[in-house]
């Protein structure tokens, strides 16, 4: 018999979250990894791992130049997560890549979904992130803009993050992907 938080019940493809800014990636798939007892990687923290601050990056090579990186660190954490339900956290905007709407296109992408007062604290409280330089809700508001239909189409489950703490947003992250993967497997027989 399966144990609750068994990684098995929720499908064995990686895990990948979605969404912009601020709205709870890397908390929130730290904690799903955590409850599931599978791996974690945050491709934001690979990059600053691999090659120093993200705000670093864009200063002196450029945003193309991140981007790349960020493709790449985002294929090798998809190839490495294959077959496993591990989880992996992007940054908001790595799914503008259409090489990486393909790759994820294998996992299960979990979309985060908030507005602009979800986050306007949590950006006012870290101005480390060199696309919201300046007016931080403004750019914001401005990226979710023309983000959100990408998230949107790219999703297989929208989790409403508006309202919750981390561990109970994990919770329920688990509930839909138990859901889904036994909505998957109906099909599927
Ligand atoms: N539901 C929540 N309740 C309280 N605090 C939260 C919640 N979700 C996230 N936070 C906090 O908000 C901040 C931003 O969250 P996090 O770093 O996980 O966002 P992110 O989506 O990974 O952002 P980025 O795209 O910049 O990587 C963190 O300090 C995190 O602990
Ligand atoms: O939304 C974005 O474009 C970004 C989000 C962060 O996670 C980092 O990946 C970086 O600051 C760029
Ligand atoms: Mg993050």
């Amino acid at each position: 018999m399966l144990h609750r938080s068994s990684p098995g019940a929720v499908g064995s493809r990686p895990i990948v979250l979605i969404g912009p800014m601020a709205v709870g990636k890397s908390a929130i798939g730290q904690q799903l990894a955590q409850q599931l007892g599978v791996p974690f990687i945050d491709t934001d923290a690979v990059i600053v791992a691999g090659h120093g601050s993200i705000a670093g990056i864009f200063a002196g090579r450029g945003e193309n130049a991140f981007r790349e990186i960020e493709a790449r660190t985002v294929a090798d954490a998809v190839e490495e997560a294959e077959g496993t339900s591990t989880v992996i956290s992007l940054g908001g905007g790595a799914v503008l890549d259409s090489g990486t709407q393909q790759l994820i296109s294998r996992c299960t992408v979990v979309y985060l979904e908030c507005d602009a007062d979800t986050v306007a604290d949590r950006i006012a409280r870290n101005s480390g992130r060199p696309l919201l330089a300046g007016d931080a809700m403004g750019r914001w508001t401005a990226m979710f803009a023309t983000r959100r239909p990408v998230y949107e189409r790219l999703a297989d489950i929208t989790l409403d993050v508006r309202h919750g703490s981390i561990s109970e947003l994990g919770g329920r992250l688990e509930a839909a992907l138990r859901n889904h993967a036994a909505a998957k497997q109906e099909v599927e027989k």
